[in-house]
């Protein structure tokens, strides 16, 4: 395959994982939405983690809460886990990697808080581990996940929301899950000020 038909078929693979994202998230990305919205206006909170890019997509999706998405609001609260250096470093250092966000989680989670887990292979063991956090703490997980949902299917509840994305490549379901988090914010922000944008 030549340089210019790889490129392309990039374009032609997301295409056909976002039509396929669409017919198996659209109606768990709707319950999502209530979910986070009810938490907001219940003065709770959302918490969010990844690795690598979904370290990047969780501050992304905050920064969109805690600041604005498209149109001015109110600020709404959320904390992404994978920011703090400090708090990183030290309980990594002291407690072990698999331990970054399950000890923020038992720190900063109350009951009815929301959790949003981000893991392309639904399998990386910081992840896991701020779930079962999230649930001795009372509080309902969104895992945003791919690859079949890996470890993350023995972890989540029934209660839980799971979004996987139909593809088994980290960068394809790490574009979806862009889309999955911004409509997410789209949806709130459509039930905080009407649909009109
Ligand atoms: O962004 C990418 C690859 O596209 C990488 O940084 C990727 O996020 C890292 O390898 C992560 O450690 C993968 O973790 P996970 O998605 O399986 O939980
Ligand atoms: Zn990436």
């Amino acid at each position: 395959m030549d340089m210019t038909s790889r490129m392309s078929s990039h374009f032609d693979d997301a295409i056909d994982t976002f039509k396929a994202s669409a017919q198996a998230l659209a109606e768990p990305l709707a319950a999502s939405v209530d979910v986070l919205f009810a938490a907001l206006a219940n003065n709770n909170k959302i918490l969010a983690c990844g690795n690598g890019g979904s370290a990047a997509d969780a501050q992304h999706f905050i920064a969109e809460l805690v600041g604005r998405f498209e149109r001015d609001r109110l600020p709404l609260a959320g904390i992404a886990l994978n920011t703090d250096t400090s708090i990183l470093t030290a309980v990594g250092n002291d407690y072990g990697y698999d331990h970054i966000f399950e000890r923020q989680v038992t720190a900063l989670g109350q009951p009815g808080d929301i959790l949003v887990a981000i893991s392309t292979s639904g399998n990386s063991p910081n992840v896991l581990r701020s779930i079962e956090a999230a649930h001795d703490r009372e509080m309902m997980v969104i895992a945003l996940s791919g690859k079949g949902g890996g470890k993350m299917n023995d972890v989540l509840l029934d209660t839980d929301i799971h979004l996987c994305v139909p593809h088994d490549r980290t960068m394809r379901i790490q574009e979806v899950h862009i889309i999955l988090l911004h409509a997410l914010c789209d949806g709130i922000d459509a039930l905080l000020l009407g649909d009109a944008l």
